[in-house]
């Protein structure tokens, strides 16, 4: 599944957050790394269907953005923030959002979901009882439960601690073969160990869009953690 962005630009009353966006993604993983109030979730938001764009056009393989119907068939999201009922485990989260989204799941397949994202040995445990690694991880397998072509994730690692973070973007490439997933961060780091693809974003314009590997000839560095802060202090 291909998405194409042109020409895309979002007003929040007089104030520009997002100008003249024009991107492709294709299928594999696709970073958009960019500082605090760069406009990534904005992006994210506005290609998941959840808000309105001002102008500029979004289509997935050739189906017009504006069909909300159509594309919130093909797209799994994950917002920033999110949180579970504490007292249901985690089978019973996947079982019930399985059920929301009109999918009948049998037990085989909830735990076959789990293990997509290693949590199948926790199946019985209360979320209340996970770490933010583990519930970041249940969060994917719920956006996955529709089995969606297009997978977007709104800061996927924020707030883990390293060795969560190790874990999450591994999962990323795995879940990345056979899908398109539109990740957002503000870490190179994030980028670096999970994506094949990059935009890089800073206030509201593409700055970088291109394979990971090349951004850091491209923009002259030795590393591309450098490479990024020499992206975003040029604007
Ligand atoms: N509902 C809104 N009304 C007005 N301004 C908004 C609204 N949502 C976001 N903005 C502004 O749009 C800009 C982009 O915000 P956005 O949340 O998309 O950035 P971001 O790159 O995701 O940042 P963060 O990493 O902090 O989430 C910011 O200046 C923000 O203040």
């Amino acid at each position: 599944m291909n998405i194409e962005v042109k020409g895309l630009v979002k007003d929040y009353g007089g104030k520009r957050v997002l100008d003249d966006i024009n991107i492709n993604i294709y299928k594999g993983v696709h970073g958009i790394l960019g500082p605090n109030g760069a406009g990534k979730t904005t992006l994210l938001r506005i290609l998941s269907t959840l808000i309105p764009k001002t102008s500029g056009e979004v289509y997935f393989d050739g189906i017009n953005g504006e069909n909300k119907k159509e594309i919130r068939k093909i797209i799994g999201y994950l917002p920033q923030e999110f949180s579970f009922y504490p007292n249901f485990t985690v089978y019973e989260i996947l079982d019930y959002f399985a059920a929301l989204s009109n999918k009948k799941l049998s037990k085989a397949e909830i735990l076959s979901k789990l293990e997509e994202v290693h949590l199948q040995e926790l199946s019985k445990v209360k979320t209340k009882a996970l770490s933010g690694g583990m519930k970041r991880r249940l969060g994917v397998a719920v956006a996955m439960v529709g089995e969606p072509e297009v997978l977007i994730l709104d800061e996927p690692t924020a707030g883990l601690d390293p060795e969560e973070g190790i874990q999450i973007r591994n999962m990323f490439s795995e879940i990345g073969k056979d899908r398109t997933v539109l990740l957002s961060t503000h870490t190179a780091q994030d980028i670096r160990l999970s994506c094949n693809n990059l935009v890089v974003l800073n206030k509201g314009k593409v700055v970088y869009d291109g394979a990971v590997g090349n951004m850091i000839t491209e923009v002259n560095s030795l590393t591309l953690e450098d490479a990024y802060m020499k992206l975003i202090e040029e604007v």
